[in-house]
């Protein structure tokens, strides 16, 4: 399994503070997921070429199976990690930045501010996560059984089968 962990930011692609969302993906893909993958990892500023670049490379050359980016989603004129990402998708699943909001809005009402989305490109998902550290488990948390469930869907496998994904 091979996943693509992208934090979209102005601040930490310019060394103003140091990446922890982005690592803070890799352990809950690996402990929350247990899926045993290889990550390939890039930090950007708030910019839609890079960010296009980056994904359309990872899903359509280098074989990612999961693309997870963090940051970017909200609504000032440099969050633009929504607009990068929604042209690249063959199939929009609006369901997963839906589900991101609900979950978190008990805890965090701000959470509605994040445009995060979705969706399919190829045979692999794609998914904006918001910046904030803390957000990463609040939604990869509620999002862990539809990842696992349309992982096994895109390689092909039976969704039902309880192995672990390789
Ligand atoms: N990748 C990250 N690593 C560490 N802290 C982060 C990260 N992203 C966000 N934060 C924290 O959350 C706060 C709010 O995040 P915010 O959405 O403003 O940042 P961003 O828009 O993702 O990054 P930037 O403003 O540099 O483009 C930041 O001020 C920072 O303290
Ligand atoms: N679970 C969760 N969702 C969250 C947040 C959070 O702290 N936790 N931050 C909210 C805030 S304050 C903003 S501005 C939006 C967009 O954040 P981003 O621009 O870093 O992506 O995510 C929202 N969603």
């Amino acid at each position: 399994m091979r996943v693509g962990r992208l934090t979209v930011s102005d601040r930490a692609s310019a060394g103003l503070y140091e990446d922890r969302s982005g690592p803070e993906i890799e352990r809950i893909v690996r402990q929350s997921l247990q899926l045993t993958c290889e990550f390939l990892t890039a930090v950007v500023p708030d910019d839609v070429d890079r960010i296009r670049t980056r994904i359309q490379t990872w899903a359509d050359q280098d074989g990612c199976d999961l693309i997870l980016t963090t940051g970017g989603t909200g609504i000032t004129p440099r969050d633009v990690t929504p607009e990068a990402t929604r042209p690249l998708l063959e199939k929009e699943l609006p369901g997963f930045g839906e589900a991101m909001r609900l979950h978190s809005l008990p805890r965090v009402p701000t959470a509605i501010l994040s445009r995060a989305t979705a969706g399919i490109r190829g045979r692999c998902l794609i998914i904006n996560l918001p910046g904030k550290p803390s957000a990463i488990a609040e939604c990869l948390d509620i999002l862990r059984m539809a990842i696992l469930e349309a992982l096994a869907h895109l390689r092909g496998l039976d969704p039902h089968d309880t192995r672990p994904a390789t």
